[in-house]
């Protein structure tokens, strides 16, 4: 304890805080880049398609006096198949687990019905503080932010409400801080250099069907998913790590699709997951990417199981 008397004493350290926060927003709103923004390293994966994340990622955030697990979430939006409202429900049971939530809306669009019935779940969810946060503000005007701050705060109750920029970095460490304060005092429940409590197999799935959205925006919405089915060491050589993955599609047209004029796209898809999965993994990747139609996966629940998307 600082004594008044003795002010070469450093201040009592604030106590040390640990627990969960989510994101929530319409899709494509940002949430998944701030998450990185705020880790430091890629975790989520992202792209300009909306709907991009399926599963509640973690990404760990340490700090001196605090250790913040972020889970990302899927775009809160409206059900319109059984894969959507799966999505929902994760998104829902998610909410009521975690310290505090980060509502995100972005700068540069005016507040719409999606951001409306967003802040109406949120004011259900009670006993978690909300901190709204108005990202992309390198898109917007300083007076589309005012006005962007003063609209969102209309929305609802909010702990805090904060601009910041995942692009230029503006204010991500305030974000960070802001969500701590909302956090239990406690211990840290990773340990120090962990980024991802999520298997590395999902995390290198999911780098193979950002590769394999890329560049077929509008034809395979949301009809592409990944299985990665073995994943190891090759015998005798520790630098290079052998994958066997199963990219799914629902009709052949999109296959035809991802494999493209003599397998070109397939080949170009397969290389830029290898370097991404290289990256991540820090060795050589032999990456095994073969194509198959699973038909209606998005409506049918027992694929949706295999696949990883649980009631
Ligand atoms: N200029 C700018 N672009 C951003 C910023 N944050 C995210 N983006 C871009 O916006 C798009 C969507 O970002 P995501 O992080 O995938 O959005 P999301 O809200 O997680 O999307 P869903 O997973 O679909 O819910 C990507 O193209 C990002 O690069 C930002 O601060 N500034």
């Amino acid at each position: 304890m600082t004594s008044p008397g003795s002010p070469a004493e450093s201040p009592q350290p604030e106590p040390f805080r640990s627990g969960f926060a989510c994101f929530v927003g319409r899709p494509n709103v940002g949430k998944s880049t701030l998450m990185n923004a705020l880790v430091g390293t890629k975790v989520a994966i992202t792209s300009s398609r909306p709907q991009t994340t399926r599963r509640a990622i973690r990404g760990i955030v340490h700090r001196p006096d605090a250790q913040l697990v972020v889970v990302d979430t899927p775009g809160l939006h409206k059900p319109r198949t059984l894969l959507g409202e799966r999505l929902d429900s994760l998104v829902r049971s998610t909410l009521t687990e975690v310290d505090v939530i980060g509502f995100c809306v972005p700068a540069d669009q005016p507040v719409g019905p999606g951001d409306k019935y967003i802040a109406r779940e949120l004011a259900n969810v009670k006993g978690t503080p909300v901190v709204a946060i108005v990202t992309k503000t390198d898109l917007a005007s300083p007076e589309q932010i005012a006005k962007q701050l003063l609209a969102v705060g209309e929305l609802g109750v909010f702990a805090d409400i904060v601009p910041c920029s995942s692009e230029n970095g503006f204010q991500v460490d305030v974000v960070g801080d802001l969500l701590i304060k909302h956090l239990p005092e406690g211990f840290a429940l990773y340990p120090e250099g962990d980024l991802t409590d999520e298997p590395e197999q999902v995390l290198v799935a999911e780098l193979i069907r950002e590769a394999a959205l890329e560049g077929v925006r509008d034809e395979l919405p949301h009809s592409i998913a990944v299985s990665v089915d073995e994943m190891s060491p090759r015998a005798g050589r520790e630098d290079l790590t052998d994958i066997y993955a199963h990219l799914y599609v629902e009709r052949p047209s999109q296959k035809g699709i991802i494999i493209g004029l003599k397998g070109s796209r397939l080949k170009d898809v397969g290389q830029r997951a290898r370097r991404q999965i290289e990256a991540l993994l820090g060795t050589k990747v032999y990456l095994d990417l073969r194509i198959k139609v699973l038909k209606d996966w998005q409506r049918d629940p027992k694929q949706l199981r295999r696949l990883g998307f649980y009631d």
